[in-house]
């Protein structure tokens, strides 16, 4: 179980998490939505340990360094010359001994990673780089695994396959977090999803709730940014 609480984040003066509290359960998928800028990625840095809140608590397993058993996306960036996705698997793969080929081969086929397994990196296409860094996310077999826009720039057919591993995942009971600016994803995904606006949790609620309240997410969405957009506040609601 993941449990945040209480977290509160500024950079400088900036204040960009305010009192969020979350509790995510063994085996459930939550969506991360949000405008830009609304603090998404700061909490999930948060969670992983990769940033440190102002005040407030994250415990995975009940434990401040559960962070160590989350498989995160790497992060877009330029790679030193001559590093091939072939090679990061090779790191990864001696890291964790208990890996076997055939669940390494199984994830190369999966987010169809054979055809550039020898290209430099930096030469890679967006969507190429974006399975590769979810590939690499759960090469070692994390009970919780964060995945940030995951889905976004892929082909269709990538989301396809992508959608039905993460129900394969779901049935293995892993606990995992999508941040997304797709509802529909969410809805296909997700068990519960949260809306974070301007560092407060906006909305939190059941994927089915929501459905059964408002028709999808997205119509939630729509109604929820009209309202925002004739008074031009948001107000925090639950
Ligand atoms: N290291 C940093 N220093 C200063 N401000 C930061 C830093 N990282 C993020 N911010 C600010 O915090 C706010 C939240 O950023 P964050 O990346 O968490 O948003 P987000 O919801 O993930 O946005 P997006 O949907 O655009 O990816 C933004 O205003 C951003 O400028």
């Amino acid at each position: 179980m993941i449990e945040v609480k209480n977290i509160h984040k500024k950079f400088g003066k900036k204040i960009v998490l305010e009192d969020i509290s979350l509790t995510i359960k063994d085996g459930e998928v939550l969506g991360l939505l949000g405008s830009n800028g609304s603090g998404k990625t700061t909490l999930l840095d948060i969670i992983i340990g990769q940033q440190k809140p102002t005040s407030g608590t994250v415990s995975i397993d009940g434990k401040k360094d559960g962070y160590k058993n989350v498989g995160i996306q790497f992060q877009e960036g330029s790679w030193p010359k001559g590093v091939t996705a072939k090679l990061l698997i090779q790191y990864f793969r001696r890291k964790q001994k208990a890996l076997t080929e055939e669940y390494v081969i199984k994830l190369i086929e999966l987010f169809e990673i054979k055809d550039f397994l020898e290209l430099d990196l930096n030469q890679l296409s967006g969507g190429q780089k974006q399975r590769l860094n979810t590939l690499l996310a759960v090469i070692n077999d994390p009970k919780y695994i964060c995945l940030d826009e995951m889905i976004t720039g892929l082909d269709l057919k990538m989301q396809l396959k992508l959608i039905e591993w993460i129900g394969e995942l779901k049935k293995h009971q892993k606990t995992i977090i999508i941040i997304s600016h797709n509802p529909e994803e969410v809805e296909v995904l997700c068990d519960s999803f949260v809306i974070i606006e301007r560092g407060h949790i906006y909305y939190e609620a059941s994927v089915a709730k929501a459905i059964k309240e408002f028709g999808s997410i997205r119509n939630m969405m729509i109604k929820y940014y009209k309202e925002e957009l004739k008074s031009n506040v948001i107000s925090k609601s639950k």
